[in-house]
């Protein structure tokens, strides 16, 4: 059993051996999933609806086990670790989830800044860089505003805003331009881009948007038949550390 966290600089940020899962008896939604990410890549992920993505990244962040195989996190075979080993892990993923996730009775600013206050940060120090974040996400004039009174546009960067707030080593994104029009969507893109190039981020997006996907020029991974695959529908299983 792993009971601490030690930090693998060299280690792939996550890793995947042999992961297959499902949730009725006998479906593979996934199967036989190998995959690396190495520490500071980009990669988007595409694949049909229903095809497994939301799966695949809920394993990543820890949501779910696998129903056969291992995840690795950081170095840490998630399978063998303690849960205050996981829950240290899983403080250094942002995710942004496809349904948001927002707290209701939560200001926008409040929403963005909870993994800080989370943590037990001072709001002294935190509260120039909450704002300035929601400022650049393009919520500055409705950082008091509430979840139910924000559009899904507005809500989205909201969750985006939450994600990237503790700078995380790992950001996992579900869908996260979906309720946005294109240009606030490159625009948030560019924002996690950004992000990946200055703190060395590991960034794994999942999208349906292949014009954006196409303008941005990031690798692509493909989940086809529960496989996941290198670039297009032709492209071959991807089963190894990325390049
Ligand atoms: N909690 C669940 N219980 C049973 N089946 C589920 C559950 N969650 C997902 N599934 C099924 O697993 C398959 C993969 O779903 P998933 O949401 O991972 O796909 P997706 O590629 O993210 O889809 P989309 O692009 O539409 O969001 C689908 O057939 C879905 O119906």
């Amino acid at each position: 059993m792993i009971t601490e966290t030690s930090f693998l600089p060299d280690e792939p940020t996550i890793r995947m051996d042999g992961v297959n899962h499902g949730y009725l008896q006998g479906d593979h939604v996934l199967g036989d999933i190998n995959m690396a990410l190495r520490p500071g890549s980009f990669h988007f992920l595409t694949g049909p609806s229903g095809s497994g993505k939301t799966t695949l990244l809920q394993l990543m962040y820890l949501a779910q086990t696998p129903r056969t195989g291992r995840v690795w996190l950081f170095g840490v075979d998630t399978s063998r670790a303690e849960r205050k080993v996981l829950t240290n892990l899983r403080r250094r993923i942002g995710v942004v989830y496809q349904d948001f996730r927002l707290l209701d009775h939560l200001t926008a600013y409040e929403n963005a800044a909870l993994p800080l206050r989370v943590i037990g940060r001072n709001e002294r120090e935190y509260r120039d860089d909450v704002m300035e974040l929601l400022h650049w996400v393009g919520l500055g004039e409705r950082i008091n505003a509430k979840p139910t009174t924000l559009s899904g546009g507005e809500q989205q960067r909201v969750a985006i805003a939450r994600a990237l707030v503790n700078k995380p080593d790992l950001l996992i994104a579900d869908e996260p331009t979906g309720n946005v029009d294109p240009e606030m969507g490159e625009r948030l893109i560019r924002l996690i881009l950004e992000l990946n190039k200055r703190l060395s981020t590991t960034v794994f997006i999942a999208t349906h948007d292949l014009t954006l996907v196409k303008r941005l020029g990031a690798p692509v991974l493909r989940l086809e038949n529960g496989l996941l695959m290198k670039g297009s529908s032709t492209g071959s299983a991807y089963g190894g550390e990325d390049e």
